[in-house]
């Protein structure tokens, strides 16, 4: 009996993936029919796919869960965008960082990665169009901001049209499963750092050596079975490393913003950000002034950070985030206000809210 009910469910599984099948392909082939509207110019559209994926969450009616059938649907665009033209990624290597999970998560695994030797090397494959796109990394809930990449985004072309959240769980990786007889433990300074406590109860009398990425920490792991590393799950998949304890970060918390930047940056989505850089003028009251405009408009801030000017002694310059986009009047009018207060100001980009 239970043995007919099972084959009427797979049977009914084989009709729909039919129906699936049939839907995906029709879906691929509008989205080739677009690209060649296109006719070379821009093929991917960052807002576009925002709105895709929110709608496809507004309309789940489960039992499959929001985030399920937008993951599902960021790949099946990821396959169609690739019939228009495969998009080309850089960002900080090697294989298996978490800046490789942060670009498979927004463009998809029909993307191609470019890794690059150093975020300098990001920007200039992407400014150089060897890369179509850059994936970097600009600040971490626990270790703040990425200096080198703020740096960067106030002297790049580049614009920023997208961000990713990935939230960072390490591991601890062998090839062997057992924590007995661990010589060294290998991983980047920032993950040492980030699972401290839980070495010190764990693993107290190992020696902890910290490379130059977590990537290679698992190398190191596989080739020695005596060494242990600390790493993401696309370094232990990719290093064929099994798991001695999962999630041994810390802060639960533990989250990383990337910024993706392009020739372009988005339109309208509907649910916006716009990153600035600008710099006060070297006067007491300064920053409150520069940032009143803001307010009197109503635009929120999401983000302020500063740095210290690489031009100037005891100058800073400052990055703000805002909520909506620069075509919409309200912000457009804070920022012609901050425009006449400010001794610099750059719009680095509006661009989609992470959906994902
Ligand atoms: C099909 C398009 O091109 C790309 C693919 C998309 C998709 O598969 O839905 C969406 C936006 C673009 O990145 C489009 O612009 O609509």
């Amino acid at each position: 009996m239970s043995e007919e009910r099972l084959k009427q469910h797979r049977d009914a599984i084989d009709s729909l993936d039919q129906q699936v099948l049939k839907l995906l392909n029709q879906r691929a082939e509008h989205a080739r029919a677009i690209g060649e509207i296109k006719g070379g110019g821009i093929i991917y559209r960052p807002e576009r796919e925002a709105q895709v994926l929110r709608r496809i969450k507004e309309l789940n009616p489960g039992p499959l869960s929001g985030e399920t059938v937008a993951r599902l649907f960021r790949e099946i665009m990821s396959a169609c965008l690739s019939l228009e033209k495969p998009l080309t990624i850089a960002h900080l290597g090697p294989a298996g960082t978490f800046s490789e999970s942060a670009s498979f998560k927004h463009f998809g695994h029909a993307a191609r990665l470019l890794p690059c030797a150093s975020i300098d090397e990001v920007f200039r494959v992407c400014e150089s169009s060897e890369a179509d796109y850059a994936v970097v990394p600009v600040e971490n809930s626990t270790e703040g901001a990425v200096g080198r990449s703020l740096d960067l985004l106030t002297q790049t072309p580049l614009q920023i049209c997208g961000e990713v959240i990935l939230r960072i769980h390490q591991h601890l990786l062998r090839s062997v499963p057992s924590l007995d007889h661990i010589e060294k433990v290998y991983s980047h300074a920032q993950s040492l750092a980030q699972c401290h406590e839980w070495l010190n109860k764990h693993l107290p009398d190992v020696e902890r050596v910290s490379v130059a990425s977590n990537a290679e920490a698992a190398r190191l792991a596989a080739e020695d079975s005596r060494f242990a590393a600390i790493a993401g799950e696309a370094a232990a998949e990719r290093f064929n490393l099994g798991f001695l304890a999962r999630n041994i970060e810390d802060e639960p918390n533990n989250t990383t913003r990337f910024l993706v930047l392009g020739t372009h940056d988005a339109t309208l989505s509907g649910h916006d950000k716009t990153s600035l850089v600008m710099s006060a003028r070297n006067q007491p009251g300064a920053v409150h002034q520069l940032l009143a405009p803001l307010a009197e408009r109503g635009v929120s801030m999401t983000k302020f950070e500063s740095r210290p000017s690489r031009t100037g002694l005891w100058e800073y310059v400052f990055f703000v985030d805002v909520e909506g986009h620069h075509s919409q009047t309200q912000v457009q009018d804070a920022i012609e206000a901050l425009r006449e207060r400010a001794a610099f100001v750059k719009i680095l980009g509006s661009y989609p809210v992470a959906v994902l």
